[in-house]
Parts: structure tokens; sequence; C-alpha cells
């Protein structure tokens, strides 16, 4: 059996991690995880870990550090048949470190995107809530204004993608993220790439991907929620 790749990608708010995801994902058949779709799938599915994080989320707050991990970790150990790309975790040292201990990163990507390229980009985010499927009006807009493409639900807003909340948001993004991002440049895996654009950042992450992974030419995976 081929090598398991295993990667993460970071980035504040807004940089384009899920955007990214979805095509890694498509050209080299990594499963996509996303820390916000598994504890949305964990609130759904009324979890004590999901009822707990709510509390957290509906607050505007991150989630303990201790109730990630015990989420997280597990469904990970799990994963031993699949190259997987993980989005919006670890976001803090003690994540990095508690994922640190279950196994080994390949590389990291970190994503370097200006303020104001962030602040454009959040307040025309518009979210599916249910599938967390984002849109954005000129950049991916979707099919029918306001509509989910594929469930034709409304599309929401969140207040904390509005410039008021951005500041503090990409402040402690910053504070929290620098020594995640030290602990794997001492690794030796962090790649970081900048730039205002998806579709220019994108080459250089595929043809970097490229030599770690062989690309696959169908084009039939999807975004995979976790087991
Ligand atoms: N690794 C994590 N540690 C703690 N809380 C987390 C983590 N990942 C997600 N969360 C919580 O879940 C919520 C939703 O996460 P999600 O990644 O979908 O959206 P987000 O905060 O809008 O991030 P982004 O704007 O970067 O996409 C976060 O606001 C946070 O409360
Ligand atoms: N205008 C523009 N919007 C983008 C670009 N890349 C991503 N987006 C949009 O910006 C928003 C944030 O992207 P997302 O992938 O959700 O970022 P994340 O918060 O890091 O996961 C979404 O509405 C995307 O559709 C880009 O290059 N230009």
């Amino acid at each position: 059996m081929a090598k398991l790749f295993r990667a993460v990608i970071m980035g504040p708010p807004g940089s384009g991690k899920g955007t990214i995801s979805e095509r890694i994902a498509q050209s080299f058949g990594l499963k996509h995880l996303s820390s916000g779709d598994f504890l949305r799938e964990n609130i759904a599915a009324n979890t004590e870990a999901g009822v707990l994080a709510k509390t957290y989320i509906e607050r505007g707050l991150m989630v303990p550090d201790n109730v990630m991990t015990r989420l997280l970790l597990p469904r990970l150990e799990e994963m031993t048949r699949h190259s997987w790309l993980m989005d919006g975790f670890p976001c803090t040292l003690a994540q990095a470190k508690a994922l640190n201990s279950t196994c080994d990163l390949d590389l990291v990507i970190s994503l370097n995107i200006p303020y104001e390229t962030l602040k454009d980009r959040l307040s025309d985010r518009w979210i599916h809530p249910a599938s967390g499927r984002v849109y954005n009006r000129g950049f991916n807009p979707p099919r029918v204004q306001g509509r989910d493409d594929l469930s034709g639900e409304p599309l929401i807003q969140h207040d904390n993608d509005q410039p008021e909340a951005l500041v503090a948001r990409l402040r402690h993004y910053k504070d929290v993220a620098k020594p995640v991002i030290d602990l794997y440049k001492s690794k030796g895996i962090l790649h970081t790439f900048s730039g205002t654009e998806t579709d220019r950042i994108w080459p250089y992450i595929n043809s970097l991907l490229s030599t770690k992974i062989p690309s696959r030419p169908e084009t039939d995976t999807q975004h995979i929620p976790m087991p």
C-alpha cells in the first residue's frame, strides 16, 4: 500500500483554507477533514461533546483544547487507510502537541493573506450552515442568489465575519497560531504561501503537492465528512 499522506492547512479566517482544501481533495484524493464540519456534525447529532462545544461556539468562543482533542484524535487514529488533509485543527500549541503524539505529519500549509483581502472576502462570505459550504458573491457565487447549490436552502452570514469582529479574530489567530507555526517550522514541514488570490496561490500548492503525492486523474472525490 502507498504511504499515507497527512497534512494540515492553517491560516487566518477567510484565508481560503476551505476553498484550497477542496481543491487538494479533488486533485490528490486526500480526505478533507474540517474541525468546523466535525463540530457541526456532533452538534447536529447531539453528542455529549457536541452539546458542550455548542455552548462555546454560540458565544463566538473557541472550543477548549481538551474537548477538541478528545473529539478529533480518536477519529484521526481510526483513519489508518486514508491520506488526509486537516483544516481548522490544530489551532493552538496544546492541540498541535496532542496531534504530534498521535501521528507524524508530512506537511503543513500556512496561508498568509493581507488583512484588507480577508476583510473583503469575509464581509461577502455566505454559508450554508447545515453543510458548511461557502460562497462568495464575486469569487464563487451560488447558482441562485442567497441559496445553497445542492439543497436550495437559504445561505447566511456570520456576524463574526463582519469587519468589526475581524480585527479581534485576527489578533487572536496571530497569538495562538504563532507557536504552532514555529513548531512546524522547526520540524521542517512548514510551507507558507502568500498572496491575495486563491487562483494565483493554488498552482504553487499544486506543484508542491505533486512532488509529494501522485495526482489522480479522476475528480470524483468530494468533501467527505469524517467517519
Ligand atoms: N481547532 C479548534 N479549536 C477550538 N475551536 C474550534 C476549532 N475548530 C473550530 N472551532 C470552533 O468551531 C467554530 C466553527 O469553526 P469553523 O472552522 O467552521 O469556522 P470559523 O471560525 O468561521 O473559521 P474560518 O473563518 O477560519 O473558516 C469556530 O468558530 C470555533 O468556535
Ligand atoms: N474574492 C475572492 N474570494 C475568495 C478567494 N478565495 C476564497 N474566497 C472566498 O473567501 C471566503 C473565505 O474562504 P474560505 O475558503 O471559507 O476561507 P477559510 O475561512 O480560511 O476556510 C469564502 O467566501 C470564499 O468563497 C479569492 O481568491 N478571491
